[in-house]
């Protein structure tokens, strides 16, 4: 490991802004093994054609699973999907679970593997592509202690159907920095075709724009009314 390399524990994913979202401590193996589950549910949904009967009956089951967890529910702020920093897909299932090889002051790279729930038809849907490149690309804009940054536009060229249920590579590089402007490129393949190529910029928050915005949203239109 050179002197810019990065091993993926827990203090590198910690993010550097200011504690609001400060990683969960209650870091339990078995959240892990239920965000698995759910990704096998969802594939389990996506692959099978159940009679009605069967439908109904799994219909049932997954809405008494979720009204036990209502129970536990807590705020965005305290949940754990998503915040899993440490977890390869953060403990959430949007997105297909990246594995982060490696993260650089201005490199990243890892691997995925996509199913038949993000499949378009025989290959993986469009909207995946961005969602895996938003993830990576996030991952190292925002890493080593830089202040926290958001997207501002992702430019994807698809240049292959990117094949479902083998890896694929997936890298990132920081690209430039002008002011609050981070430029980024990403690439992702699989064996030695290249599926998909991105340019994304972020831009570093000011102090105002941390806050919780859907709250921001709801108190104008409380004004408004
Ligand atoms: C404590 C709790 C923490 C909590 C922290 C919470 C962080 C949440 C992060 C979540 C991460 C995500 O999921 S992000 C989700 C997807 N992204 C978003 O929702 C972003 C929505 N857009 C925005 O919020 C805003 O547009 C920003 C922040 C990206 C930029 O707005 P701004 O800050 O007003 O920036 P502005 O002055 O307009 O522009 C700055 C410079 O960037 C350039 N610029 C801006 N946008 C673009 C663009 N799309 N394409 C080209 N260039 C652009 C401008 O020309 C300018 O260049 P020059 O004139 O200087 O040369």
């Amino acid at each position: 490991m050179d002197a810019t390399t990065v091993s993926t524990t827990d203090d590198i994913w910690s993010p550097s802004w200011d504690d609001p979202f400060e990683p969960t401590t209650d870091r339990d193996d078995e959240f892990a093994e239920l965000t698995d589950a759910l990704r096998a549910v969802q594939e389990a949904v996506t692959r099978s054609r159940p009679t009605p009967d069967a439908a109904g009956r799994t219909a049932r089951t997954l809405r008494d699973l979720a009204a036990r967890l209502a129970a536990f529910e807590v705020g965005e702020d305290e949940q754990i999907s998503g915040r899993r920093w440490d977890l390869a897909g953060r403990g959430q299932t949007l997105t297909p679970a990246l594995h982060l090889d490696e993260v650089t002051d201005n490199r990243a790279r890892g691997r995925v593997l996509v199913g038949r729930f993000h499949s378009g038809r025989y290959a993986m849907n469009g909207g995946v592509t961005p969602l895996i490149f938003d993830e990576i690309l996030a991952r190292l804009a925002n890493s080593c202690g830089r202040p926290w940054a958001r997207t501002a536009y992702l430019h994807v060229n698809y240049r292959a159907p990117a094949p479902l249920d083998v890896e694929l590579r997936v890298e990132a590089e920081f690209a430039g920095q002008d002011g609050r402007k981070r430029f980024m490129r990403g690439a992702m393949h699989h064996g030695d075709v290249l599926v998909a190529d991105v340019e994304g910029l972020w831009i570093e928050l000011k102090p105002e724009q941390t806050q919780n915005v859907s709250l921001a949203v709801g108190r104008g239109a409380e004004e408004n009314s």
